[in-house]
């Protein structure tokens, strides 16, 4: 449903370029849950700005459903790290999700679309709470419910756990796998932790140092029922994990000699 061809995205011009992504190639497949990670600065968000239609890249393209993005395109929702900057705080749960449905879906619809998406990632009960009268965990709830209200067809995640706790994030990690499944959306999801990639996903999309080109893609073969516990204790975990992990280190000569199992790995 979304490939990249040759995408290779420059900023500025002359001496001082940055080129940040160098021709890369890799296609999501309807249904699928891609996690992408990659060394520090390599160049994700640029990429899911490319995916997501609001910047141009410099060549190479984006293809959704066979049409090629030149901007924004219908079907496709962004979560946000950045929960507390996306969610108006004068506005209640329920009118938050609700405000960038208005004029794009029929009004009677919009009061259902909203309910059974804050059902969805546990929030039934706060629709009429303010966003700050909530946690960290539970406002990205809501930012989650946001895309979700909007049925979208793809959903791209740019770090969206990353301010968050570990307890709340493995809750989240639960919950986007659960409304993965139950709204049969795409999800692409930018992370910088390692473990939480391989727990979450189909396949892993591991970028190299820029400029930035594909250095692997990494099946996750773990099955679709996921524990936090049970999952991450099997040997096929430790070794899906270890796999990304050297692929990652072997991009930075400065790590080469650190274990990766030493400890839970953020790159
Ligand atoms: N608008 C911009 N103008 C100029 N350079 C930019 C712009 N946006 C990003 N860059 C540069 O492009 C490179 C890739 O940035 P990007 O934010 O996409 O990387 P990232 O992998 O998401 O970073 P991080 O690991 O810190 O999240 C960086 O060197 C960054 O400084």
């Amino acid at each position: 449903m979304l490939e990249v061809q040759s995408l290779t995205k420059n900023y500025g011009r002359g001496p001082d370029a940055i080129q940040a992504l160098n021709g890369l190639t890799f296609s999501v497949n309807h249904g699928e849950f891609v996690s992408i990670v990659g060394p520090s600065g390599c160049g994700k968000t640029t990429l899911l700005k490319c995916l997501s239609g609001l910047i141009s890249p410099s060549s190479g393209k984006v293809i959704m459903n066979g049409d090629v993005i030149q901007g924004p395109p219908a079907g496709m929702a962004l979560v946000f790290q950045e929960y507390t900057r996306s969610l108006m705080p004068w506005l209640r749960v329920d009118d938050n999700v609700a405000l960038p449905l208005r004029g794009k879906m029929p009004k009677e619809q919009v009061g259902p679309a909203v309910e059974k998406s804050l059902r969805a990632v546990g929030l039934g009960s706060f629709m009429r709470s303010y966003p700050w009268e909530l946690s960290g965990g539970m406002q990205q709830r809501v930012a989650l419910a946001r895309a979700l209200a909007y049925g979208p067809e793809i959903l791209l995640m740019d770090e969206p756990f990353a301010s968050v706790d570990a307890q709340t994030r493995a809750e989240l990690e639960d919950l986007t796998r659960e409304v993965h499944r139950e709204y049969g959306v795409t999800i692409v999801f930018v992370t910088h932790d390692i473990d939480e990639a391989v727990y979450v996903s189909d396949r892993v999309v591991v970028l190299t140092n820029r400029p930035t080109s594909v250095r692997e893609i990494v099946g996750i073969d773990l099955g679709s029922e996921r524990d936090q516990v049970d999952t991450r204790e099997t040997g096929d975990f430790a070794h899906l994990r270890a796999h990304v992990a050297r692929l990652l280190m072997s991009l930075d000569p400065a790590k080469t000699h650190t274990s990766p199992e030493a400890s839970r790995s953020e790159v």
